[in-house]
């Protein structure tokens, strides 16, 4: 079963169209949205996430189709998700934000202290559950956005650009987690940065204006570079060969 599946997804802002038409799947494992600045990731990733309501199209997530309120409350329960920005209350302390999370995703409460601590564990945060929200680092808090994210049983984790902040160090051990999360759940993350992309997604998507341009693995990207498109990597070459293709009307 796909964890999710978005036929000629359509999303607006009032009169202007941001998603346009958009078809995708993602099968277990980590699939990237890989796109430059106002492309549409964080629109799209907001839709899945059933933050939004699709303007039009179908969308299944978790072999459900979404078509209204009983929909969503049922399948948000085994979804997670990280917004670029999300709120909190700074007074909580690590372990307090992460367990209501847990209580908001119906986490039985015989279950929530033990999956809090477990998620707070896998973003190495267990040895910060009681500092106070407001006293974390900008990668501290970033962690602690995935751990909400991953807390409980999901099996569907939407990420919007889940590695800004974070230090080199720490982005290996996201990406080892991410790795482990596949195992049990399909990984969606949006990211402009290549570099994530490459060292942990099976499969991609480049999507720019809204539209998806590239889907593949990464190793089918590289391989689409041609001598004359600029890039340090083959794969950040392939990447600029798909925006500049699609760029070219057909
Ligand atoms: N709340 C909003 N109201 C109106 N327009 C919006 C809103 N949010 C995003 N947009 C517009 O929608 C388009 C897509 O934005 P979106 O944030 O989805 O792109 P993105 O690919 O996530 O970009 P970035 O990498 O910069 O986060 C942009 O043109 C943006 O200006």
């Amino acid at each position: 079963m796909p964890g999710l599946e978005a036929v000629g997804l359509v999303q607006s802002y009032g009169s202007r169209t941001v998603i346009s038409g958009l078809t995708m799947r993602a099968d277990a494992g980590v699939v990237a949205l890989l796109g430059p600045n106002g492309a549409g990731k964080s629109t799209l990733l907001k839709t899945l996430a059933t933050v939004t309501p699709p303007g039009g199209g179908e969308l299944r997530l978790l072999g459900r189709r979404i078509t209204g309120e009983k929909d969503v409350r049922e399948v948000r329960k085994k979804i997670g998700y990280l917004p670029q920005e999300f709120g909190y209350h700074p007074n909580f302390s690590v372990y307090e934000f992460v367990r209501y999370c847990a209580w908001l995703r119906e986490v039985p409460d015989r279950k929530a202290h033990e999956a809090t601590l477990r998620a707070l564990e896998q973003v190495g945060l267990a040895d910060r559950r009681k500092n106070r929200m407001r006293e974390l680092s900008g990668g501290m808090l970033r962690r602690a956005g995935i751990a909400q994210a991953i807390v409980g049983d999901v099996e569907l984790i939407l990420l919007d650009e889940p590695t800004v902040g974070l230090d080199p160090e720490q982005r290996l051990d996201f990406r080892r987690l991410i790795r482990t999360l596949a195992s049990t759940a399909t990984v969606v993350l949006s990211t402009h940065l290549v570099e994530d992309v490459a060292a942990v997604c099976t499969c991609l998507h480049v999507i720019t204006d809204g539209r998806i341009v590239f889907s593949g693995t990464p190793a089918e990207l590289a391989a689409n570079a041609t001598p004359d498109t600029p890039g340090d990597t083959p794969l950040e070459s392939g990447y600029i060969w798909a925006l500049r293709s699609a760029a070219v009307p057909a």
